[in-house]
């Protein structure tokens, strides 16, 4: 007996989950999708077994509903689905990245055969859509389950189980802890990189040359600006009395900056940016706790044709796999160094040491 998986909303996250569940013959997946190309696609492209355009009949013979829209309309579904009429339980779970107000409508819902937990994947990009969807987005990121009041841990086990096929890491928390924590981390970070970019296109007012000074710093701290709006506006809404908290604190430390700057205060100042510094340092080089620890190394690729190849290649021989792969630009059309994260302190020394035979500069994060 397959397990049958309805999918509402195809697009980067689900439709990336769907891929990684279709993955295994266990599992029938319905895609249900407001925009009829992206079933077309997802049926075209072996992502989903069966389209649906009826959400109730597609709800009715699901063992498991997975929730992949926006936030807004993830609340919508859950009315919804509370008024079908359902002949088994069934296990609902969503992918918001905010849980609060998802997990506030799931408790009231009376449908005694729901049975819901909240989730979050948290891994994604700044794409939209089905194409952009990936069977192994979510590997090695973390996942988020908030199960509702009410809600039998073995619902919570089974739904463990699914996901099991995504290889990412489970944690549980709570929908408040969770909307705080990817407030800080997450939501907030997005507010105040949107906030750069505009402060910068209105000093481009001024200076027309701002756009081709825009370099490396400027552009690692702003990528996540290029993100969806529409969805980031969801995600602001839903998450907004931690928002305004945070908006409130930010202006805080603005004004202490701001106060450093006006009496000279270089020791606070120096003081000031050595913490920020130790604790940038060492994030993800954890070993213990719920996130998983990075080991990166930086290489100079400047003006080496091929380098990457060559980079991947000596590693691949030496059995060390890259978990993570990134060209951090010095200037515009330039390659400059290239980030690469593996997943343990061995394998980031012995990287760095072996690079280092084949002539490669480097630079290894401690
Ligand atoms: N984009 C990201 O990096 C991440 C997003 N999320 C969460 O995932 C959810 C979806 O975001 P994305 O996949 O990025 O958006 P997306 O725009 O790629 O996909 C949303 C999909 O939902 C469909 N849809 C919208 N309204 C619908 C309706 N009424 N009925 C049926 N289908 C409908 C759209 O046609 C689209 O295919 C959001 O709740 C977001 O907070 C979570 C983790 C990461
Ligand atoms: O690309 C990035 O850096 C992201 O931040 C992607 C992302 C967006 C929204 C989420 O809820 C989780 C992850």
């Amino acid at each position: 007996m397959r397990t049958t998986i309805t999918m509402i909303g195809l697009g980067l996250i689900g439709g990336s989950l769907a891929k990684s569940l279709y993955a295994s013959e266990d599992n029938y997946i319905i895609g249900c999708d407001i925009n009829p190309k992206t079933l077309e696609f997802a049926l075209m492209n072996e992502i989903i077994d069966e389209a649906s355009s009826n959400v109730t009949e597609a709800a009715k013979k699901a063992d498991f509903i997975i929730l992949g829209t926006p936030i807004t309309e993830t609340l919508e579904f859950l009315d919804q689905l509370d008024n079908i009429t359902f002949e088994q339980k069934v296990i609902v779970t969503d992918v918001s990245s905010v849980k609060k107000t998802v997990l506030d409508k799931a408790n009231t819902l009376t449908n005694q055969n729901i049975r819901f937990i909240g989730g979050h994947p948290m891994a994604g990009s700044h794409k939209r859509g089905i194409k952009a969807a990936k069977a192994h987005l979510f590997e090695n990121a973390i996942y988020v389950l908030s199960p509702a009041k009410n809600c039998p841990s073995s619902a919570a086990e089974a739904l463990e189980n699914l996901l099991t096929d995504t290889k990412s890491h489970i944690i549980k928390l709570k929908a408040d802890e969770h909307d705080e924590m990817t407030g800080v981390i997450s939501h907030f970070p997005h507010l105040i990189a949107s906030a750069l970019v505009r402060q910068a296109m209105k000093w481009g007012e001024t200076y027309q040359f701002i756009p081709k000074l825009a370099a490396g710093g400027f552009r690692d701290v702003t990528r996540i600006a290029s993100g969806n709006p529409e969805l980031w506006q969801d995600i602001f809404y839903h998450n907004k009395e931690k928002m305004v908290r945070m908006i409130d604190d930010w202006t805080n430390e603005m004004a202490s900056l701001k106060y450093m700057l006006q009496t000279d205060g270089k020791s606070e100042l120096t003081a000031y940016l050595k913490q920020a510094k130790d604790f940038r340092d060492g994030l993800g080089t954890k070993e213990k706790g719920a996130f998983p620890a990075f080991y990166d190394l930086y290489v100079d690729i400047r003006d080496q044709t091929g380098a990457i190849a060559s980079v991947a290649n000596i590693l691949a021989g030496e059995g060390i796999s890259i978990t993570n792969i990134r060209i951090l630009e010095i200037r515009e059309g330039i390659t400059g160094v290239l980030r690469l994260s593996v997943s343990s302190k061995d394998e980031q020394i012995k990287s760095y040491q072996v690079l280092q035979q084949y002539g490669y500069d480097l630079m290894l994060e401690e």
